[in-house]
């Protein structure tokens, strides 16, 4: 069975719901003018629906009880349609001004984030499943915009509603007030364990969810792999598996949410009963009037909606806070790997790289594991090519990765041109190292587009040229035969190439970049022998004066290196030309003979004639 990659659930936050929203409020600062129009909308609207009752007791008392001629009863009946359209006007001029403020707050905090996720060192990415951070991006954003716009509006409003309503009732008679009040205390006490039950049950529904989206995206990242290995059936099992256990959460939920909204629309209405029965015998007992007691239900009737409304908004508050506090988690996530506060501008720059007792550890490494990288003492001097050259799993693409700063060193320290690495500003670093990697990341964006990514302005040649130029060094030719040339967007990921096409796209990238430093890991893996050859024969004009290290799992590879570094267990343990690795290691002979090859065509030719 194919099994979904479990994405890292970061742990349950316990902080306070108001903790959490106040971390809201250096972003609700630009927005709060507009807000504050619509709360003060909303709840203009709320005591306009509250006035209408009024003018049904007077309506009452004056115009049946007390003989009222036929113009009062008009008088009433344009007020009350008065009343009604002025709260329809609020509660548009509510809409109009929340709305706005609501979409900007979600997409500073989006972009914030994707900010964020940019600086977030590798090792925080290798952890996280691509879907919790969609969905914290998404779907947890798009909640916070709703009850910005609708939850905390309504729930002020409501809330004011209430306690105007209340004090309506207690002005009016306080026995039927306080009997309506007693039921907040039962409604309080069943509010605090409704809150423990939903808060988690709402976190880990949002969990489950980024899991989901996760698997989304892996099944249909791999769908070839899925297709060929035939293995459609068991993929989807283990995803119902996820989508069911998400719906039991789901089902969990929406059940918590019931019971609370069952005991909050049921004790009102209890009260009411009882107010019914004590209101029957004050006016009997001529303490209260007709009127009053219409005023009275009247009043308890508006004030069931937003009764009702507060456990609803209370439930979407609760899921608002999650989803918030798992925005924070990723937030709160510090980036390791920054720039430092005093950037160090090395003063001649030559390339020249070296490391100095580089030592690495991955970050989820067993405390007793041996490091990836041990001590590494290696010298690449301006210009010149080294190929780093060593069995599976020796640490060769660690080493590469320590050189834009990708993954930082555990111990010792990379230089380039005699300062550390750590003391550069790192976008400095970055524009003078330039990447390749074997598994080639491409945008859907056009070939110039992704050619063109790191490439700078250089004095003397236009974009234009640098592409072509790029191009030419890579092989990569045939992007001008595509139906619009190097302006043909690929697909995501440019799987519309085939891998040798997006290997060379991605070097022409790294090319184009014109870096100081190139680093490229094995970047010709893809290719067949005769387009490897074109690609080596220009590339070694471009790394002539370049200084380069390059992963190399062939021996053309191997032969574009001035010298040769030779890894094995995380430790350098010889390093030369290849003449002399050649002549004097028998692990670098070991590990030359069993380097990939593809076979030349005269090795075809002269295999067949050789079979019988
Ligand atoms: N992101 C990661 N997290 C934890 N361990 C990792 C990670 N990437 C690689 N490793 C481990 O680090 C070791 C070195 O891996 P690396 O990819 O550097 O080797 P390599 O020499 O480039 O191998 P190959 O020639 O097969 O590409 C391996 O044991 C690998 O399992």
């Amino acid at each position: 069975m194919v099994q979904h990659q479990t994405a890292q659930v970061s742990p349950e936050n316990h902080t306070s719901l108001w903790r959490t929203f106040a971390r809201l409020g250096p972003h609700l600062r630009p927005i709060f003018p507009r807000l504050a129009l619509g709360f003060l909308c909303a709840l203009a609207a709320g005591v306009v629906a509250l006035a209408i009752p009024q003018v049904l007791r007077e309506l009452v008392n004056s115009v049946l009880y007390a003989g009222g001629s036929n113009r009062d009863v008009w008088i009433a009946a344009v007020v009350i349609a008065g009343l009604g359209t002025l709260e329809a006007v609020l509660v548009f001029l509510r809409r109009v001004f929340v709305i706005t403020p609501a979409a900007r707050l979600e997409t500073t905090l989006r972009v914030n984030l994707y900010r964020h996720l940019q600086q977030l060192p590798v090792a925080f990415h290798d952890k996280w499943g691509s879907g919790q951070l969609l969905s914290r991006s998404m779907a947890d954003l798009g909640l916070l915009r709703r009850w910005l716009a609708f939850g905390s509006i309504m729930l002020v409003v409501a809330t004011v509603t209430v306690l105007v309503g209340l004090a309506l009732m207690f002005s009016s008679n306080w026995m039927l007030g306080a009997i309506y009040l007693a039921g907040a205390v039962p409604i309080t006490i069943r509010a605090f364990y409704f809150r423990n039950v939903f808060r988690t049950a709402s976190r880990l529904s949002q969990d489950q969810a980024g899991d989901l989206a996760t698997a989304v995206e892996e099944s249909v990242h791999g769908i070839r792999v899925i297709k060929a290995f035939g293995r459609g059936r068991q993929s989807l099992e283990g995803f119902s598996v996820q989508a069911e256990r998400l719906r039991d959460t789901e089902i969990s939920k929406a059940r918590s949410l019931s019971g609370f909204l069952m005991f909050v629309v049921s004790i009102p209405e209890i009260t009411l009963g009882i107010g019914l029965l004590v209101g029957l015998w004050l006016t009997a007992e001529n303490q209260l009037t007709v009127g009053e007691l219409v005023a009275f239900f009247a009043t308890a009737a508006v004030l069931a909606g937003p009764v009702e409304g507060i456990g609803m908004l209370l439930g979407m508050t609760l899921t608002t806070k999650t989803a918030l506090d798992r925005h924070f988690d990723v937030m709160d996530t510090a980036s390791t790997i920054v720039s430092p506060a005093e950037p160090v501008s090395p003063g001649e720059q030559r390339g020249h790289l070296r490391l100095c007792g580089a030592t690495f550890s991955y970050p989820d490494a067993k405390p007793d594991a041996a490091p990836v990288l041990d001590g590494i003492d290696l010298d690449i001097r301006p210009g010149e090519t080294m190929a780093l050259v060593g069995t599976t799993g020796s640490g060769k693409s660690t080493l590469l990765q320590l050189v834009p700063r990708l993954y930082e060193v555990t111990g010792g320290a990379v230089e380039l041109d005699g300062v550390d690495i750590r003391d550069y500003d790192l976008e400095a670093l970055r524009t003078a190292v330039s990447v390749a990697f074997e598994d080639t990341t491409l945008f859907s964006a056009s070939i110039r587009d992704n050619v063109l990514l790191g490439a700078r302005p250089t004095p003397g040649q236009t974009p234009a040229q640098a592409l072509d130029e790029a191009l030419d060094v890579a092989q990569a030719g045939f992007t001008r035969d595509l139906p619009d040339g190097v302006d043909t967007v690929i697909g995501e990921e440019g799987l519309s190439l085939s891998g040798g096409q997006r290997q060379r796209i991605a070097l022409a990238r790294a090319i184009a970049a014109k870096p100081l430093v190139l680093v490229l890991d094995d970047p010709l893996s893809a290719l067949d022998v005769r387009t490897e050859e074109r690609v080596t024969e220009r590339l070694r004009e471009v790394l002539a004066g370049t200084t380069t290290l390059i992963v190399a799992h062939r021996p053309s590879t191997v032969m574009l290196a001035d010298r040769v570094a030779l890894l094995d267990g995380g430790r350098i343990v010889d390093v030369g030309t290849h003449g002399e690795l050649l002549a004097r290691s028998d692990h670098y002979r070991y590990v030359i003979a069993s380097l990939d090859e593809p076979p030349t065509v005269e090795d075809v030719l002269n295999a067949e004639e050789a079979s019988p």
